[in-house]
């Protein structure tokens, strides 16, 4: 059986990026950027005002408070550019400066000696000393033409649309979204939630569950099924998986030792290749990670609900991240509210709270209730808590890694719940 970060690495080797296309920023929200912006503009485009006032030559000095000057001119939002030739120009928030001038005088700071008969401000007297460069937005003063604002790799988020939209990029390079297939398992499913259970049956709910969970990973979900423990009635759904475009395939049940665990044998019959089952973690130690001869990614989760989430959590979604060009993930290592005995030399996957104690210090508790088959824990969870093989016996105050729920959430910090 062999550890997780040897486990890590075999999908990091196995799984390459997909396929890259162009779209427009918008389009693109949420994908991963496959080639670095740069800008191909200014920004902003020219120097202008950042308030409502009069723009003022300073030069060298500082324009005393009761100096006085006249009104040459205006300039709003929108107006190209004017020559000045001294005087004071009434100016609007995001006007272009008019050449030869250098400062902005707010209104507030401004009286009004005349008007004309439109009420336009024809002399005014500083109530306020200028210096030179005040309240004036210089051309590319928050990004220069030619400057990288987006690396390859980032995830774009609205902050990016925002930038791009500003710097008029048309569109950029994405690596596709993943696409996934989820195949649950097991003659007692039930996943219609009307139908009354017979004796023996449970309800389905690791499928609605990862399916939700590739979708907030970042993948499209092409096929959601149910089989029973047939091989040839998974056979034929893994075949719809594959017609529906999958590119990686998740299914859960069916991969441990029991007589109905047919996944890795029936798998082996149609040329895929094992690359490992079982992994020495709890919960989801019997996972399997294997190929398909057509080359697809298959992910036989162990069908207990909470292995099942620690399979999409920590073997999936490092997959989904290399796939489009995401790098690994680095942990937060927070302090272990209590100490925490583990039970077996295993890397254990524990649903977890990071909290803020009264001292506004984070803290990370272990929570009640983490065998695998307990699904109402993960409710008050706001993190995965990780504890290597190697620590037996994590102490009150040591560090132990600590996970977002997904892998494009950072872990939530809640309150102390008592
Ligand atoms: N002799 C051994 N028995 C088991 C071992 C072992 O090493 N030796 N490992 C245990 C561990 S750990 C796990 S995890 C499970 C994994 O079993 P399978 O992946 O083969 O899954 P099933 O047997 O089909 O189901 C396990 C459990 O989960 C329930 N289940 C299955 N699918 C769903 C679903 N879609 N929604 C909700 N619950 C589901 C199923 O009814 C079982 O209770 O094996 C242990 N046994
Ligand atoms: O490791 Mo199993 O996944 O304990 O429930």
């Amino acid at each position: 059986m062999i550890g997780y970060d040897e486990a890590l690495a075999i999908i990091q080797r196995e799984t390459a990026r997909l396929d890259v296309h162009r779209c427009t920023p918008e389009q693109a929200l949420g994908q991963v950027l496959a080639e670095t912006v740069a800008s191909g503009e200014h920004l902003p485009p020219f120097d202008n005002s950042a308030m409502d006032g009069f723009a003022l030559h300073v030069g060298g000095a500082t324009l005393r408070t009761g100096s006085e000057f006249d009104v040459a001119g205006a300039q709003a939002a929108g107006d190209e550019r004017v020559q000045a030739i001294g005087g004071a120009w009434e100016i609007m928030t995001g006007a272009r400066m008019p050449e030869g001038l250098d400062a902005v005088v707010p209104v507030e700071q401004v009286e009004v000696l005349a008007r004309d008969a439109d009420g336009r401000p024809l002399r005014i007297r500083l109530a306020a000393d200028v210096e030179a460069g005040q309240h004036v937005r210089l051309r590319g003063e928050d990004v220069l033409h030619g400057a990288t604002v987006v690396e390859a790799g980032t995830r774009l988020a609205p902050q990016h649309l925002m930038l791009l939209a500003a710097l008029g990029v048309p569109s950029v390079a994405v690596t596709r979204r993943p696409r996934l297939a989820v195949i649950t398992t097991g003659r007692e499913l039930v996943d219609d939630p009307t139908r009354p259970l017979a004796s023996g049956e449970i309800r389905n709910s690791n499928g609605p569950f990862l399916a939700a969970r590739a979708v907030a990973a970042g993948a499209d979900v092409v096929l959601r099924e149910t089989v029973s423990d047939e091989p040839t009635a998974y056979l034929a759904a893994l075949e719809r998986a594959l017609a529906a475009g999958a590119d990686v395939v998740l299914s859960t049940g069916a991969v441990s030792m029991g007589r109905y665990d047919f996944v890795p044998d029936t798998l082996r019959g149609i040329g895929a290749t094992i690359h490992f089952h079982k992994v020495r973690i709890r919960p989801g130690k019997p996972l399997l990670f294997a190929r398909l001869a057509d080359g697809q990614l298959y992910f036989g989760l162990p069908g207990n609900p909470v292995s099942s989430a620690v399979g999409l959590r920590f073997f999936v979604e490092p997959a989904l991240r290399a796939m489009t060009g995401l790098a690994p993930e680095q942990p937060l290592r927070v302090p272990l509210a209590m100490a925490y005995r583990k039970r077996a030399p295993l890397r254990f996957h524990l649903k977890g709270r990071v909290e803020v104690d009264g001292g506004g210090r984070m803290q990370a508790r272990v929570l009640q209730g983490q065998e695998s088959f307990r699904i109402l824990p993960l409710l008050a969870a706001n993190a995965w808590i990780v504890v290597p093989e190697e620590a037996d016996f994590p102490g009150a105050g040591d560090l132990v890694e600590v996970y977002g729920l997904g892998h494009l959430e950072a872990p939530c910090i809640g309150e102390v719940v008592t």
